[in-house]
C-alpha cells in the first residue's frame, strides 16, 4: 500500500496490482472457499450472511492490506460460506470516504473478489427516501446513480489506470445489471415483497452529516430517488473490472423536503430501520443467489 500526492496534493493511499494479488492468495490460501458471488452488507445489514453455511469468517483487522471497519454498525467480517451449495463471500460492513480512507482502501475488497473469481456482486446500503412516493422500509432496486463526489474528482479510478483490471474510460451506462434487476424483481414478486419493492436512482454524498434542505431539495431535481454514503465507488470499480452488479438499497428514513417538518435523522433509527427488515432482505437475497446457482447449473 503506497502514499502518493494528487493533482492537488492531497496524500491518498492507494494499492498496487501486487497488494491485491497478496491479499487475494492469503485469502485463497486460508479457505476452500471458491466464491462467484459477493455480497457487500451494509449498515447493519451484517445478517445477510447468516444464511450460508460451512461459514469460515475472518476479522478485516487479520486479513493483510484490509482497511478496518469504523462505522457503527459495520461488524468488520469477511465471511466465506455456501447458500444453496453456491460458494459466496459476504463483507459484513464496507468502508466510506468519511472514515477518512481514500477510494482506493474503500474499493480494495473489490479487486480482491474480481482476482478470487467472482464473477456477480451485490452491494446493499441503506438510504434516504428522496422521492414523495417512497416509505420507511421500502427496498430499492438501484437503478443508476449519481456519483456526487465523482464530479468533484473523488472518484476510484482516478490515478494511473492498470489495464489487467479494465479500461481507462469505461462505460456506466449499464452499471446495474439488467439481468440481475429483472431476475430480483421476479423473486421479490413471488416473496410478495411488490408492495415496497421500488427502483430507482442512487445518489451518492461524501457524508457525515446528513443533507441539508437545500440539499435534498437539489437532489429531488436532479432526479435522485435515494441518498447515501456508499456503493457507489464500490460499483465503479465493480463494473471496470467486469463484474455483474446488483445494487439494493434499504429506505430507512424519508429525507427532509420541507423547512417546516421537525423529524431529524441519525444513525441510530438508521440502523433500528435496517434491524427491522434485514429478515426480509435477507431473504431476497438468499433466494436471489439460489436462482444464479440455478441458472448456472442449467447452463453449464
Ligand atoms: O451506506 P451504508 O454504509 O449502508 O450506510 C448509510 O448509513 C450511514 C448513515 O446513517 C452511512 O454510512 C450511509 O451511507
Ligand atoms: N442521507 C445520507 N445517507 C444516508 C441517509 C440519508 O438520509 N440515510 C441513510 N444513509
Amino acid at each position: 500500500v503506497h502514499v502518493r500526492k494528487t493533482a492537488c496534493q492531497i496524500d491518498i493511499t492507494c494499492c498496487s496490482f501486487e497488494d491485491y494479488k497478496l491479499t487475494t492468495e492469503w485469502l485463497l490460501n486460508q479457505t476452500r472457499h471458491r466464491p462467484k458471488v459477493a455480497v457487500i452488507c451494509s449498515s447493519g445489514l451484517g445478517l445477510l450472511a447468516d444464511a450460508a453455511s460451512n461459514k469460515q469468517t475472518f476479522r478485516y483487522q487479520d486479513i493483510p492490506n484490509f482497511p478496518v471497519s469504523t462505522a457503527p454498525g459495520h461488524e468488520g467480517c469477511l465471511v466465506f460460506g455456501t447458500v444453496d451449495g453456491a460458494a459466496c463471500v459476504f463483507m459484513q460492513g464496507h468502508f466510506h470516504l468519511y472514515e477518512g480512507y481514500s477510494l482506493c482502501q474503500v474499493t480494495l475488497p473489490v479487486r480482491i473478489f474480481k482476482l478470487m473469481g467472482v464473477e456477480s456482486i451485490i452491494v446493499t446500503n441503506a438510504s434516504g427516501g428522496i422521492c414523495p412516493d417512497f416509505k420507511v422500509g421500502d427496498i430499492m432496486i438501484i437503478k443508476d446513480h449519481i456519483n456526487l463526489p465523482g464530479f468533484a474528482g473523488q472518484h476510484p479510478l482516478c490515478g494511473p489506470n492498470d489495464e489487467r483490471f479494465g479500461t481507462r474510460f469505461p462505460s456506466m451506462s449499464d452499471a446495474y445489471s439488467k439481468d440481475l434487476r429483472r431476475l430480483v424483481s421476479e423473486v421479490a414478486c413471488e416473496l410478495d415483497y411488490s408492495s415496497f419493492l421500488r427502483e430507482g436512482v442512487y445518489c451518492m454524498v461524501s457524508g457525515p452529516n446528513f443533507e441539508t434542505i437545500a440539499e435534498a431539495r437539489m437532489l429531488l431535481v436532479l432526479g435522485c430517488d435515494s441518498v447515501g454514503m456508499s456503493t457507489v465507488p464500490e460499483v465503479t470499480v465493480a463494473k471496470h473490472c467486469g463484474l455483474r452488479v446488483l445494487g439494493l438499497s434499504l429506505i430507512t428514513n424519508m429525507v427532509s423536503l420541507d423547512y417546516s417538518r421537525e423529524e431529524k435523522v441519525n444513525h441510530d433509527d438508521v440502523l433500528h430501520i435496517c434491524k427491522t427488515r434485514a429478515k426480509l432482505l435477507q431473504k431476497l437475497v438468499t433466494e436471489l443467489i439460489c436462482r444464479l446457482q440455478q441458472q448456472n447449473i442449467n447452463t453449464n
